[in-house]
């Protein structure tokens, strides 16, 4: 096989157009699976979600990290409530795999908001957002709510479609993935910076060598940065993924491919960190609902529940930052 220079693209409009032919929902579904099973990751365009919602996001990641070191140790996740798991993430932090160096992004997380008296608040991922004080509303928080809204509502067609695409054998409901996304689903969107790397350390990642533990990815990237790969095991190759104007990077997590029996693949990626430029991406990762308890749909058997593997793998990866999870 030759080597493989890019992840497919996958236009949905006509999934979101009420009047197109069946003959074209299928198109959809078959080439999604195909991206799925063969890369776990694909460009996806005709997604219905605007530039401008788009620029909102991304000129929040860029606010946030205007902000003074003081004012992101305000809210950082060490503060956040019990095991809830959100606020601000310093460099340095999660460690991927053994051998490689801290990651150098730091990060901020916004989860679900639930209110503090809420009878699951301080449970893993439940819990109240921390907002920093200097950033009025208007610029940060209502977008920022918005456009996570906005995640929502674009994951739960993507499950739909991916429902759809499993084999045929196993006779699944279009809605057989519909409960990862419902009961108030754990939702964590990142809003991530990496600085610029001058010294180049073959240990040294933006983000290590890792899979996402949730369901599935949603990630916006800045335009005119680069630094995203993906592992592709039938060449042994990292394939670039580059910036696309106007389209998201979709990837599967782990929880799909453990609930699919791996027939939807979660692929390993990293983040080379661009030498000289800094580099701003909000990923909305549908972890999915915490207390769902997956049966693997292809009859293994194979159970596992959401929130366990996610905050199992959380633990293993964030040192002492994941202390707080256990
Ligand atoms: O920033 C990116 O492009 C990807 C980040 C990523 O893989 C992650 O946060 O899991
Ligand atoms: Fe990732």
């Amino acid at each position: 096989m030759g080597s493989v220079e890019e992840i497919p693209t996958v236009n949905i409009s006509a999934w979101l157009n009420p009047s197109s032919t069946e003959e074209d929902r299928q198109n959809i579904v078959d080439a999604m699976r195909h991206a799925c099973t063969t890369y776990g990751f694909l460009n996806l365009v005709g997604h219905g979600v605007t530039l401008e919602e788009q620029k909102q996001a991304m000129d929040c990641a860029k606010l946030f990290f205007t902000l003074s070191e003081e004012e992101k140790m305000d809210v950082w996740i060490g503060k956040s409530k019990g095991k809830s798991f959100r606020g601000y993430e310093p460099p340095g932090i999660q460690v991927h795999q053994e051998g490689l160096l801290p990651d150098t992004k730091e990060c901020f997380i916004i989860g679900h908001e639930v209110p503090e008296d809420h009878p699951d608040s301080g449970t893993f991922s439940t819990g109240p957002n921390l907002w920093p004080k200097s950033l009025p509303d208007d610029k940060f928080r209502i977008p920022i709510m918005r456009y996570q809204a906005r995640m929502v509502e674009l994951v739960k067609v993507l499950l739909k479609i991916l429902a759809r695409g499993l084999p045929k054998e196993w006779n699944c409901p279009p809605d057989a993935l519909d409960a990862l996304a419902e009961n108030d689903p754990s939702i964590p969107m990142r809003l991530l910076h990496y600085a610029p790397q001058p010294v180049r350390d073959e240990r040294q990642f933006g983000v290590g060598d890792h899979t996402d533990f949730g369901c599935i990815t949603i990630l916006l990237q800045e335009m005119g940065t680069k630094g995203l790969e993906v592992w592709y095991p039938p060449t042994e190759t990292w394939i670039p993924v580059p910036p696309q104007e106007n389209a998201y990077v979709i990837n599967i997590g782990d929880m799909v491919q453990k609930y699919t029996g791996g027939y939807y693949r979660s692929a390993r990626h990293r983040v080379v960190t661009f030498s000289e430029k800094h580099r701003y991406s909000v990923p909305f990762f549908l972890n999915g609902q915490l207390k769902l308890k997956c049966t693997a749909l292809d009859g293994s058997g194979v159970e596992t529940i959401v929130g366990e593997h996610i905050r199992g793998r959380l633990i293993e990866t964030m040192g002492k930052t994941g202390e707080k999870l256990k």
